[in-house]
């Protein structure tokens, strides 16, 4: 992204310099020249009136919009002459300042419909340099980000704004020395807010326009706090336009952003169908334990095609990506998701975009908005969560005008809801029948490279983790049902030989206060190892010592129970791995800890209990013996069964009423009360360490975003002038 001289003066001429090698003599020019502030107003005084008498139904070419010349420049150099419907329809609207909710099919041009208008109102209020910000585009990933920016800089070469892409990457402090001087803003939530928390000075006072991309995904709850803590920064007065496929009608969302009486402009509302014209749909019928067989055959027949393939998790895609490419597809195989280094997630886009043939594998980041160019298949390997989701993903292919194909794949169980829903939102897809004499099946292939290659079987683990949680929390469960899923031979699909013990907490949301996350500390052992290597006392022998030291009882279950155990992340796996407090884990246990299972039904051993029994059985405890001086023994006292462990605490209690009263053996009534004021006690220490381990996991998160963001790449570039073009720019 070039910050260079322009070779354009301001009014878009190329400028004539002085060449002193050449042979042609410097004239002079005497005619007078009208000063480029004096066109620029006379420009806009001529654009402005007829903003008001724009008529859609008579716009055929870009040229007949009252648009300046700049722009119009911009538009022809980069190949765009004849605006599409989504543009025609809602130029003139943005024009007048009116607050628009834009909604057009995938790949019809939305960006252009934003970015236009925000190039003229810029331009029409003379805005400079001294003004600040003016726009900010708000996209939900980076890599949409990125695209704008670029589509930005094209259509907006002569222009003289100043532009920036604040996506994180680098340092907070070298983008806010710049942030302060830019108009036009491409960005994501989450770093915008760490600018306008962090950057002395970063202002949005003057911001004119606001857009939305993708304006459903933005107003979800993802990004909900993050959205709500940007809005509190804006000014009232200002232009807000949303666009999407699938665009938000939603009352609460519209009020959050204090739209005022926006015009809805959906060019394809009375369509018959719901996604592109040239967009052939179809999906396939397959068993979980099949689908990796599947997608390997599908692509081997596909060769020299360019093809993306959608999942639900990154862990999935990290998976697939590795074993596929092993196996040696025929053509080139990359990956793209949100976990990957960022540096890495922009050269494999790049990568892609340049491709003619190739397989992405990649997780829904790649779904919204971005226009790689000419795919010629979108294959979704896990079933949507939603028909917006199928939209979006399905509509990477057959943009603007090109053709496409789509594959869905679903399981058995999965048909009949989804494809209800899709037919209810007009998406015309058909079935197709899959010849399972032409699958290859490559299960045998996938176990042998897993079993001589552990890291491979840690990552098909992972995977097959990931998409059994992924099923789990899916709130549709009338689609969605892990109990559909054969473990054993979905394990064997994906190259493990035995399916690993996955076991789940049921009622996840009716765990007791009581209940402490232990499996999530045991996955995260089991996921990495390297991490603990140090030696370093783990959460969970830490509690096994603890509860030892209260000499509550310890069972060793060996069997596991018929659950599953999903995790993606430790902080996710928190509430879904659950053992109560007063669980048995056996005190013959060895500390490892993938060897203690927590016994499903737990039987509490109160200390009341135990005192109760020894009663029945008539024994003494605790009595005092007393000894003379010369050690002879006064009094009988029966000694405490080795077997029976009662606290220390009750035992010093009763020693002092024993000293008190000459006490022997035991008050029921006593000993329950002191039972009880421990248990109070014991929630007392128990609310404790549960604060304290929110606090200390809060800290982290905190810690590991602050990291994550000064990991993060180098691609903020910022500002560009949108006029300084040059003729070495990579898009010419
Ligand atoms: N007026 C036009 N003339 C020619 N090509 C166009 C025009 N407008 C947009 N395009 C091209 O159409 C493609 C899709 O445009 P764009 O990415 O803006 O679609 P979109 O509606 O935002 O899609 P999505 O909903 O997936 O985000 C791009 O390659 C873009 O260059």
């Amino acid at each position: 992204m070039s910050s260079e001289h322009s070779k354009y003066s301001t009014n878009g001429q190329k400028k004539d310099r002085y060449n002193k090698n050449s042979k042609k003599k410097f004239q002079p020019n005497f005619t007078k020249k009208i000063p480029v502030w004096k066109q620029i107003d006379e420009e806009i005084s001529q654009l402005a009136p007829l903003y008001e008498e724009i008529d859609s139904s008579k716009i055929e070419s870009f040229d007949d919009f009252p648009l300046s010349k700049r722009t119009k420049d911009g538009l022809k150099k980069a190949n765009y002459n004849k605006p599409t419907e989504i543009q025609r329809e809602s130029i003139g609207i943005a024009l007048k300042g009116y607050d628009l909710l834009g909604a057009a099919k995938t790949g019809s041009g939305k960006t252009l419909a934003f970015l236009i208008p925000i190039l003229e109102t810029l331009y029409s209020s003379k805005w400079s340099k001294l003004d600040g910000l003016g726009v900010l585009v708000i996209s939900p990933t980076r890599e949409l980000a990125y695209q704008t920016f670029e589509v930005l800089k094209k259509i907006g070469r002569f222009h003289d704004f100043s532009a920036g892409l604040v996506i994180g990457g680098k340092d907070l402090k070298t983008e806010s020395k710049i942030i302060n001087q830019t108009n036009i803003i491409i960005c994501t939530p989450g770093r915008l807010l760490q600018h306008m928390d962090e950057t002395v000075g970063f202002s949005c006072d003057n911001l004119k326009i606001l857009v939305l991309d993708e304006a459903d995904r933005i107003l979800d709850l993802g990004f909900a706090e993050t959205m709500n803590a940007i809005i509190e920064n804006l000014p009232q007065s200002r232009q807000t336009m949303l666009f999407s496929a699938t665009q938000t009608k939603s009352i609460k969302d519209l009020a959050r952003l204090s739209l005022k009486n926006p015009t809805y402009v959906s060019v394809h509302e009375n369509s018959a169908v719901s996604t592109p014209q040239n967009l052939v749909q179809n999906y396939v019928v397959c068993d979980t334990h099949d689908k990796i067989s599947f997608l390997w055959s599908f692509i081997r027949n596909h060769l020299n095609q360019k093809i993306i393939v959608f999942f639900q998790s990154c862990k999935q895609v990290k998976y697939v990506y590795e074993a596929l490419t092993r196996l040696q597809t025929g053509m080139t195989t990359l990956a793209l998701y949100g976990t990957m280094n960022q540096l890495k997630r922009m050269e494999i886009y790049d990568q892609y975009v340049r491709k003619v043939s190739a397989v992405l594998f990649a997780t829904d980041i790649a779904a919204r908005g971005l226009d790689f160019p000419s795919i010629n298949w979108v294959v979704q390997m896990d079933c949507p969560p939603d028909v917006n989701t199928y939209i979006h993903r399905v509509g990477r292919t057959a943009r603007y005008e090109k053709d496409g194909q789509g594959i869905l794949v679903l399981t058995p169980f999965e048909e009949t809801e989804m494809i209800n829903d899709l037919q209810a939102k007009k998406i015309p897809i058909t079935k197709i029948e899959v010849n399972m004499k032409r699958i290859e099946n490559i299960d045998s292939k996938l176990q042998s490279m897993c079993a001589s290659d552990v890291e491979l079987k840690e990552s098909a683990k992972r995977a097959l983790k990931a998409y059994m949680r992924s099923i789990y929390l899916m709130s549709n469960k009338q689609i969605f049902n892990i109990e559909n899923i054969d473990l054993v031979k979905f394990s064997s699909s994906l190259g493990l030989v035995v399916a690993p013990k996955i076991r789940l907490a049921k009622n996840q949301n009716k765990t007791s206060n009581k209940e402490i996350s232990i499996i999530k500390m045991k996955d995260s052992q089991g996921e990495e190892d390297t991490e603990d290597a140090s030696g370093a006392e783990t959460e969970k022998t830490k509690l096994v010592k603890k509860l030892r030291d209260n000499k509550l009882v310890i069972k060793k279950v060996k069997q596991p129970l018929n659950f599953a155990e999903f995790t993606q992340n430790d902080e996710e796996a928190g509430s879904l791995f659950t053992v109560k407090k007063n669980v048995n884990i056996s005190t013959d246990s060895e500390d490892t800890p993938d060897d203690t299972q927590i016994s499903k039904k737990v039987k509490v051993k109160s200390k009341a209990s135990v005192a109760k029994r020894l009663k029945k059985k008539n024994i003494k405890i605790n009595e005092k013996v007393l000894f003379d001086e010369d050690g002879n023994r006064i009094a009988d006292g029966i000694n405490v069964p080795k077997s029976v462990n009662l606290t220390d605490q009750l035992a010093d209690e009763l020693d002092k009423k024993s000293d008190q009263a000459e006490y022997s053996g035991i008050n029921i009534e006593e000993a329950r009360k002191m039972l009880q004021n421990e248990d109070v006690y014991d929630k007392q220490l128990y609310r404790q360490r549960v604060k304290r381990d929110h606090r200390e996991k809060r800290f982290k998160e905190k810690e590991a975003r602050r990291a994550k963001r000064q990991r993060s790449d180098n691609l903020s570039e910022a500002p560009v002038l949108l006029g300084a073009n040059s003729d070495n720019e990579s898009d010419e």
